[in-house]
């Protein structure tokens, strides 16, 4: 199966936000200890001031808890890097000028790379380490999925990710939001009580597991990965999350493969993908 890249960019959201945005305004006692900047606090909204309130004692962990979102016209500027190494080395031009969304999203796909016949013949991988090198790209992907849940879920409980390459998203998403985030891995690497499904993929078969206490009946969960191919993976993890009891507000992927239809075998399950390729 060869997917040639297509030039959409425009992120998907396929089932759209069930809800109207609902956006909840930090309550006047939690600002941040030295006061928020103009644009955090146009932009300070959370999907997390229910996690404070049910766990009041993190309250004392505001900036942990509660990480601000940052101001769209510094986001992306190299001087934002101060302490990655790699602030100096970056390609991109200093710009004082607010991007687009569509260039930040085009920005992202330039560090998507494809590799046809990979792992195997017909296959053609996308490979996302190029971005993950780039740390202007990389925040510029997790700046678009944190503007997304912000603005379409004013709670989310935990963000789930799937074993590998959805370890790499979640939790930075996670910490954006000021929430937990739980594993959901291949069969046989966690210990302790666990669940399983098994479901099969674009190139083979395998089993997916969480550990038994990893969420509660009624916790409104968003599952994360980097890719939606057939879609067996996020369908196993739906059936993980639904045999907990938990509701699924969304999967969220930063490719999906439309040609292979993943987004049919999730049926009712919202889906989002920053990226589409055929
Ligand atoms: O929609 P599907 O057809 O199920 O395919 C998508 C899944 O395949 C890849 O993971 P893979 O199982 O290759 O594991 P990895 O992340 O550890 O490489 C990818 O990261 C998704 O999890
Ligand atoms: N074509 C593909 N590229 C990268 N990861 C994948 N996982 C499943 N299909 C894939």
């Amino acid at each position: 199966m060869n997917h040639a890249p297509r030039e959409t960019a425009k992120p998907v959201f396929k089932k759209q936000c069930l809800r109207p945005t609902l956006l909840k305004v930090r309550p006047a006692g939690r600002q941040r200890p030295h006061g928020p900047t103009l644009a955090a606090r146009e932009l300070s909204v959370s999907v997390a001031p229910s996690a404070a309130e049910r766990h009041p004692a993190s309250l004392a962990r505001l900036p942990h808890w509660f990480p601000p979102p940052r101001a769209p016209h510094f986001r992306n500027h190299p001087t934002q890097y101060r302490n990655s190494g790699a602030a100096g080395t970056s390609k991109e031009k200093p710009t004082m000028s607010a991007e687009s969304e569509e260039q930040k999203l085009e920005r992202v796909r330039q560090q998507v790379r494809s590799f046809p016949d990979f792992p195997s013949p017909g296959i053609n991988f996308r490979d996302i380490t190029p971005l993950l090198k780039d740390p202007s790209a990389f925040c510029t992907a997790m700046d678009l999925m944190e503007a997304h849940v912000r603005k379409c879920f004013p709670r989310v409980d935990v963000i789930a990710g799937l074993d590998s390459r959805g370890f790499l998203f979640g939790p930075v998403l996670a910490q954006r939001l000021g929430i937990g985030f739980v594993l959901i891995r291949k069969k046989g690497k966690l210990p302790g009580p666990t669940e399983s499904v098994s479901y099969s993929l674009e190139y083979g078969k395998a089993e997916l597991e969480i550990q038994t206490d990893a969420v509660d009946a009624g916790q409104k969960v968003l599952i994360i990965d980097d890719l939606l191919a057939t879609g067996g993976t996020l369908w196993a993890a739906c059936q993980l999350m639904k045999k907990k009891g938990a509701e699924i507000l969304e999967c969220l992927v930063l490719i999906e493969l439309t040609s292979l239809r993943g987004t049919e075998k999730l049926k009712s399950v919202p889906i989002y993908s920053l990226l589409q390729y055929d």
